[in-house]
């Protein structure tokens, strides 16, 4: 689909690399000749995907940082630096779960606003400013969700992150444009991982995402590493501050929450005494 070298000699950062559709991306990615650096909080998760890659040829690193934190950020991205600038950051790492907003602690608010909105910031804020001393060109992909579009119930603290990261595509597209610096976005439909699966859908939901698909299939991980390639790269070079829709059509028929309307407050409070541990 692309010519072979598409990402040669791009140095790529991706939060959350260890798994799901941070893996994804990393093995696309790596196949067009991009070097790459994982990081995310579970070392032998980092290390698998990093040996399979490796085990290919590719340059991989892994560094072990939780992007909540905006001192292991910079200790990440100072360790980065020392061997060569970035080329490409892509905010991957979030967490979500389903809940009723108003039974959310301010513990739990934060247990998804620090990784999704503040990690997002952190590593932009970091990656950016190095960029713009080195006088570096530089991209920055988050991927992000059709919540920014369309909102969505019980995934409040989620649909808030992503949009204020959207919010912030766009708002640097412009002030970092002139120093070369384009920013963009993808909102991913159902593309079933561990992760995903794990926190938003346990049983009692329709078992078969596709089934409000309207392209009825739900996304494979290769659809979503292509677009991400492409959006990375210089094919892209006049793109910024903008959010790909990637999800078969399924955000023009409503936001996905729409069966937790019907659970009863008992099976909520089933869910959360069972809650799911990724
Ligand atoms: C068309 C469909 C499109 C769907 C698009 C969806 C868009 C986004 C998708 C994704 O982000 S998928 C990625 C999912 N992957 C992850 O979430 C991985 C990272 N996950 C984690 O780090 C953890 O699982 C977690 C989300 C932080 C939760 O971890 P844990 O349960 O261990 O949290 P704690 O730190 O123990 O607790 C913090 C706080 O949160 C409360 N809490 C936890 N779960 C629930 C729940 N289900 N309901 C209500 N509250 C919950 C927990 O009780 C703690 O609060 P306090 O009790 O201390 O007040
Ligand atoms: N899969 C889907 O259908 C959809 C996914 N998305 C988005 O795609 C992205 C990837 O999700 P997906 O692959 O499904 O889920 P995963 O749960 O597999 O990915 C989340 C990754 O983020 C890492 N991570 C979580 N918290 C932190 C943290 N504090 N610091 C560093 N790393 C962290 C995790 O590693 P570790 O736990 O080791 O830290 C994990 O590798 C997310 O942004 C998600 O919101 C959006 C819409 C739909």
């Amino acid at each position: 689909m692309f010519e072979a070298g598409l990402l040669a000699n791009r140095r790529i950062l991706i939060t959350g690399g260890g798994s799901g559709l941070g893996a994804a991306m990393a093995a696309r990615f790596a196949e067009l000749g991009a070097s790459l650096v994982l990081c995310g909080r579970r070392a032998e998760v980092l290390q698998e995907t990093a040996e399979q890659l490796r085990s290919h040829g590719s340059q991989v690193d892994t560094i072990v940082c939780d992007v909540r934190d905006p001192q292991a950020v910079e200790a990440m991205l100072d360790e980065i630096w020392r061997v060569a600038p970035l080329d490409v950051l892509v905010n991957n790492a979030a967490a979500t779960f389903i809940a009723q907003t108003e039974r959310l602690s301010a513990r739990a608010a934060d247990a998804i606003l620090a990784p999704t909105l503040h990690g997002a910031m952190y590593c932009t804020l970091g990656a950016g400013r190095r960029w713009i001393d080195g006088e570096h060109a530089g991209v920055v992909l988050s991927i992000l969700s059709t919540s920014t579009i369309t909102g969505r119930a019980f995934t409040v603290p989620s649909a808030m992150a992503k949009s204020a990261v959207l919010a912030m595509t766009k708002s640097l597209a412009v002030e970092w444009g002139p120093k070369q610096i384009r920013l963009v976005a993808i909102a991913p439909g159902a593309f079933p991982t561990a992760g995903a699966t794990a926190q938003l859908r346990p049983d009692g939901r329709s078992a078969d995402p596709a089934d409000r698909v309207p392209l009825g299939r739900v996304g494979r991980h290769d659809e979503l590493a292509n677009l991400a390639s492409f959006l990375i790269s210089d094919q892209a070079g006049y793109i910024t501050g903008e959010m790909v829709v990637q999800d078969g059509g399924t955000h023009l028929r409503g936001s996905g929450a729409e069966d937790l309307l019907r659970w009863s407050d008992q099976q909520w409070s089933a869910h959360r005494a069972g809650r799911a541990k990724s």
